[in-house]
C-alpha cells in the first residue's frame, strides 16, 4: 500500500486515547445550519487540522468545543466528561490575538495564571518558559504594540500554553504572518506538540499547511458541515520544512485532498 493510500486507510484509528469527542453535534444560527449531526473524536496529544471551504463552520466548531458557543443538540466530551461551558482544560488562541495592549509579553502570557491567583514569581516562571517556547526570548518588556502579527499571535499562543490546558484551540493562527514567519512557526508548533504532549485542535484553509503539521485531517464539507474524510498524513517530518514539500507522498496527499476539496471551492 502507498503512503497516500495508507494515509487515508488508516484515518480511523482504533485504540486511541481521546482528549475531546464530537458526538451528534449541530448548531444553528438562526436560519442558517452550521454543523450537522457531526461527530468527530480529537486523539491526545496530537494535532489535528480542520479543513474546508469557506463558511463550512470551523471556527463554529472550534467555538462550541471552547465552551464559548452553545450548540443546539449533540454532546462535546473532554477528557471523559459532557462539557457545556469554558472550562481551564481548554484554551482558545484568537485569531485577531485578543492581547492587553497596555500590557508587556510577560504580563500577557502570564495573565491567565494571574486571574486564577497565581503567585508572581511562580507564574512569571511558567511564561518565561512558553517565552521561550515560542521563540520570544528578549521581548519580555516589550508591548503589543511594538511586535509584528506573528510575534502578537505567538503571545497568545504562549499564553493559552501557560495556562496548562490539555487542549489548545488554534483558530487560523497563521493567517495573519508572511511565509518566513509561517514556516518558523509551524516548526515550532511541531517542537510543541511533540514535547508538550498536548491536543492542538487547528482551522487552517491551507491543504499544504494541514498536510505538514497534522497528525490528522479532517476534511469538512460545506455546511450543514459533517466530516467528509478524515486523513493522517505520517509525514516523516525529520526531512525538515523546506525538503518535505518535495516529497512524493506530500504532493499525493495535497493532491488528493484539493481533488476532494475542489468541487466545493467553485
Ligand atoms: N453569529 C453568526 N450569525 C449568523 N450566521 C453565522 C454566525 N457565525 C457564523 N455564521 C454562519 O455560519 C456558517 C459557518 O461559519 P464559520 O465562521 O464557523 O465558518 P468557517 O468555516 O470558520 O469560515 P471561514 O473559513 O470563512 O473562516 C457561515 O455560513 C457563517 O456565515
Amino acid at each position: 500500500m502507498s503512503q497516500t493510500e495508507s494515509a487515508f486507510a488508516n484515518a480511523h484509528p482504533t485504540e486511541q486515547d481521546i482528549a475531546v469527542s464530537i458526538r451528534g453535534v449541530s448548531k444553528n444560527y438562526g436560519a442558517v445550519e452550521a454543523l450537522k449531526d457531526m461527530s468527530l473524536d480529537f486523539p491526545r496529544g496530537q494535532l489535528t487540522s480542520l479543513l474546508g471551504p469557506s463558511g463550512c463552520g470551523k471556527t463554529t466548531l472550534l467555538k462550541i468545543i471552547a465552551g464559548l458557543l452553545k450548540h443546539d443538540s449533540g454532546e462535546i466530551i473532554v477528557n471523559g466528561k459532557n462539557v457545556t461551558g469554558p472550562g481551564p482544560n481548554r484554551a482558545f488562541v484568537f485569531q485577531d490575538f485578543a492581547l492587553l495592549p497596555w500590557a508587556t509579553v510577560m504580563r500577557n502570557v502570564a495573565f491567565g495564571l494571574e486571574l486564577r491567583g497565581v503567585p508572581r514569581s511562580e507564574r512569571e516562571d511558567k511564561a518565561e518558559k512558553y517565552i521561550k517556547g515560542v521563540g520570544l526570548a528578549g521581548f519580555e518588556n516589550a508591548y503589543p504594540h511594538e511586535l509584528s502579527g506573528g510575534m502578537r499571535q505567538r503571545v497568545g499562543l504562549a499564553r493559552a500554553l501557560s495556562v496548562d490546558a490539555n487542549v489548545l484551540l488554534l483558530d487560523e493562527p497563521f493567517s495573519a504572518v508572511d511565509e518566513q514567519t509561517r514556516r518558523k512557526f509551524q516548526e515550532d508548533l511541531l517542537s510543541l506538540v511533540a514535547n508538550e504532549k498536548k491536543t492542538f485542535i487547528f482551522v487552517t484553509h491551507s491543504i499544504e499547511e494541514a498536510v505538514y503539521c497534522s497528525d490528522q485531517i479532517a476534511l469538512l464539507l460545506p455546511r450543514p458541515s459533517r466530516v467528509h474524510e478524515m486523513i493522517r498524513p505520517q509525514i516523516d517530518r525529520s526531512k525538515g520544512v523546506d525538503n518535505i514539500p518535495r516529497e512524493p507522498e506530500y504532493l499525493d496527499i495535497v493532491d488528493q485532498i484539493w481533488a476532494s476539496l475542489r468541487a466545493y471551492v467553485e
